[in-house]
């Protein structure tokens, strides 16, 4: 009990908290305002701490008088510049106080420009202590007048002196300095030893240029003197000997440099005792240092290798850029009668089947309500499962679906949709501790499941979703949604992805983001593919840029990304063998049906490749459909894509293409759906992500600085429609000619009219639509649309096939 309390009065004064942060949450026009007030409170400042130090005598006695308008001191910010200096110098800090004014700009500038604001607070730690840090030197210099300590520093030194003298004063403020500049400047000794041996290098390195220029000036003015002297020639040439040994010795010195892999030590032995005997050279062959340990001292000398160093100040979007439902719905109400009513037409719809039920209980979502119940024992579960119509009909409410039993719960769980559902917003889902704190790699926050818990998955470990529901259920929704929760977790460099929108209009806003986020082929304009064609070429570069990874990773003899990039990271890989960090791939396919239906196998067979190989490689696949009909959602498609989300769909069947159960058909739309990934099936109310929100995001990033283009992906020589046109005569198909006939007859030019007429396979009317193209009868291909025919009746046909005969 005494627990219960405990718990109850931490979750009250967390929610407390809560609401007290949400308070003290400022709107942009407000910290555009504070901002510039303090930007300019900083400079005042600045100037009446200035000019405190030439008037502070004689303003000494205006201080007392603040409330005499007669007197005026000869601060420049007069009285309030007289008042605030005297408290900050005099009574404060002393020279040091300058750091105040110069910390209150900094914060007006942080917040005008909403920048990182834990940098900030670093910057008044650490600007606080060097504050300190200077009165109390003051202090100790100038120990009489106390001005420059102000009575801080003067007092402390004092303070200090007394307790510890002169040399304890004297090496803690030594110790203090030494924090500062380890912890704050990030200065080691090695980095201190390092840079002053390489200005060391660089002083030998002048003084050594400077002494051969000076020698080749003397060599020059030598060679003048020699040709008047012989003798001195002969001394030079003595000279010269000794000084070609000494050059000699460079190059071996210059070539060790560059061979890492071997070190040569030679000893010449040579006995003492002995003069005559024969010099032999020992050479002692050692392996240079392992590769390893270049990687260590790299990371020494540059640190760990920052993928998002090029967008080092990107800025990831805001929270206020969502909208914040809850605050205009109030939140997820409780309507106690409605409870109540359905909790007696449940237990008395059951009772008029003679089910008694032993213990009921209800756990309020967003969207609908679970009633979880334990039946009386020895009554069928299978028995309650039928009654799922009737229990439907007494509740007089779409959407119920029943639970038995409910896995890892002995009991059987009725789901009633609430008369008044709540919007589950973005903001909350992205807001959420589970979403902030997720240590996953690409995570997503999908919604609320029904205990009202924020609902996050990693999609890495999916590894590829399949997304299917009727037309206006929140498909589109749901795939903002998930494209929202990566935006604002992931950086740039670390995501990429590859949008394809056959309906144009969906993913258009994402346009914006084009040189951030998204990747193309190279020499193509738009990075959305809306175009059906482009969509083969796309997949099939993915396969390519996959193959490639595969080949990175055998090289550097790991598993999978996230091994090769920290790998990568620890300069463990060498780039110039063509390593490089490697961003995760996410490509996402909204209406998949219509690019099975325009693009067939071609599109299926590159999908259910990467679908089946490339999750070691981080490219996961997002595909979204309308129509969840056997021949889209192939078995193929379907045994690569564990994970799915199914929104409402119009029949149980429908429901078993996408879940393999039934269940979607039951659900209530507007983002109402179920998540399986591969067991258990979860519902979950999508979060909620409106079209200007994604708008404002799309823009915030937009603004920023991003790469020079998009992500390019391997170029794909996709096989062109034109290649087929030096197809053979002799090589045609047998039914050339009627195909022909059937073509210029119905003047459709789809292989599919072929197929069905000619009652061939898909193959074969491919080839022989590519034959026709090849002989000018009917154009190239067009995407969606059937091929133009362009030879005009029969009669054209006959002359242009005996032409071709001549
Ligand atoms: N999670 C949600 N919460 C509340 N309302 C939603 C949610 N998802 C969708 N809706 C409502 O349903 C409408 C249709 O959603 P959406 O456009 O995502 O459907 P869709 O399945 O993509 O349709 P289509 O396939 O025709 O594009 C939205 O405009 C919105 O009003």
């Amino acid at each position: 009990m005494a627990k219960r309390k405990a718990t109850k009065k931490n979750s009250t004064s967390k929610k407390s908290k809560k609401s007290l942060k949400e308070k003290f949450t400022l709107s942009r026009q407000q910290k555009v305002v504070l901002g510039t007030f303090l930007f300019f409170l900083g400079i005042a400042l600045f100037f009446a701490f200035l000019s405190f130090f030439y008037n502070w005598k004689v303003d000494q006695s205006e201080i007392s008088q603040f409330t005499d308008r007669s007197s005026v001191p000869k601060n420049w910010l007069r009285k309030f510049g007289a008042k605030v200096s005297h408290f900050f110098i005099f009574e404060g800090f002393g020279v040091a106080s300058l750091i105040v004014p110069v910390l209150v700009s900094l914060t007006g500038i942080y917040l005008f420009f909403d920048l990182n604001r834990k940098r900030l607070a670093g910057f008044w730690f650490w600007g606080s202590l060097v504050m300190l840090w200077i009165s109390i030197v003051f202090g100790f210099i100038e120990q009489e007048s106390g001005l420059f300590a102000g009575v801080i520093g003067f007092e402390t030194n004092d303070f200090l002196q007394d307790y510890v003298g002169f040399i304890g004063t004297v090496l803690i403020l030594a110790f203090f300095a030494i924090v500062y500049i380890v912890v704050r400047l990030k200065y080691t000794p090695e980095k201190i030893a390092a840079s002053i041996k390489k200005t060391q290098e660089t002083i030998v390195e002048d003084f050594e240029q400077h002494q051969a220029t000076e020698e080749a000036n003397t060599k020059s003015s030598e060679e003048t003197d020699l040709e008047e002297d012989p003798t001195k020639k002969e001394e030079a040439e003595v000279l010269n000997a000794t000084k070609t040994i000494t050059l000699e010795k460079e190059p071996t010195n210059v070539e060790e440099k560059p061979v890492n892999s071997t070190k040569e030590e030679k000893i010449v032995i040579k006995s003492a005792d002995n003069p005559s005997d024969i010099a032999m050279e020992v050479e002692t062959v050692q392996e240079e240092e392992e590769v390893e340990n270049l990687s260590a001292k790299l990371v020494k000398d540059f640190g760990e290798f920052d993928p998002k160093l090029e967008l080092g100040n990107y800025q990831f979007p805001t929270l206020d850029l969502l909208k914040d439902y809850a605050s205009q719905t109030g939140g997820i109400t409780i309507d106690q009668s409605e409870l109540e009513e359905n909790k007696n037409r449940i237990v008395d719809t059951l009772k008029n089947y003679k089910i008694e039920i032993a213990q009921i209980k209800a756990t309020v979502g967003p969207t609908v309500t679970l009633y979880e119940i334990v039946p009386e024992a020895g009554i069928r579960i299978s028995k309650i499962k039928n009654l799922e119509d009737d229990i439907a009909l007494s509740l007089a409410a779409l959407g119920i679906r029943i639970i038995a039993p409910i896995p890892g719960k002995g009991t059987i769980g009725i789901e009633v949709p609430n008369k008044k559902s709540t919007i589950v917003s973005m903001r909350s889902a992205i807001a959420s501790p589970r979403f902030q704190n997720a240590e996953m790699e690409l995570p997503l926050s999908l919604g609320k499941t029904i205990a009202n818990e924020t609902f996050v998955v990693d999609l890495a470990k999916m590894p590829h979703l399949l997304m299917a529901g009727a037309t206006g259920q929140g498909k589109s929704v749901g795939l903002n949604a998930i494209l929202t929760s990566l935006l604002y977790k992931k950086h740039p460099a670390e995501v990429k992805f590859v949008l394809v929108d056959p309906k144009k209009v969906e993913l258009t806003l994402f346009n914006k983001i084009e040189r951030h986020y998204l990747a193309k082929l190279p020499d193509t304009e738009e990075a959305i593919i809306t175009d059906n064609t482009k969509v083969i070429n796309t997949l099939n570069s993915l396969c390519i840029e996959m193959d490639t990874r595969y080949d990175l990773l055998k090289q550097a003899m790991v598993r999978n990304i996230k091994e090769y990039n920290a790998k990568f990271k620890a300069r463990k890989l060498n780039p110039e063998n063509g390593h490089k960090f490697l961003p995760y791939i996410v490509l996402v396919v909204d209406e998949f049906a219509d690019l099975i239906m325009t693009a067939g196998k071609e599109v299926e067979t590159p999908i259910a490749r990467l679908a089946q190989l490339a999750r070691a490689i981080g490219i996961h696949l997002i595909i979204a459909t309308q129509r969840p009909s056997v021949n889209v959602i192939t078995g193929m498609i379907k045994a690569n894509f564990p994970a799915r989300i199914a929104f409402r769909v119009t029949s149980k069947i429908d429901s078993r293409t996408i879940l393999d159960t039934g269940g979607a058909d039951q659900l209530i739309g507007r983002g109402d759906m179920l998540y399986t990934q591969g067991n258990d099936l979860v519902r979950i109310q999508c979060a909620f992500v409106d079209t200007p929100e994604v708008e404002r995001i799309t823009d915030f990033i937009g603004s920023q600085k991003a790469y020079p283009d998009a992500h390019l992906l391997p170029e794909y020589e996709g096989e062109e429609s034109g290649t087929s046109l030096d197809i053979d005569v002799a090589d045609r198909d047998k039914l050339f000619n009627e195909a022909a006939e059937v073509i210029v007859t119905a003047q459709q030019g789809s292989a599919s009219l072929l197929q069905r007429k000619l009652k061939l396979g898909y193959n074969r009317a491919g080839r022989l639509i590519d034959q026709l193209e090849a002989a000018g009868i009917v154009g190239p291909f067009e995407g969606s649309k059937a091929r133009q025919v362009l030879v005009t009746d029969l009669v054209a046909l006959q002359q242009l096939l005996d032409e071709e005969k001549k």
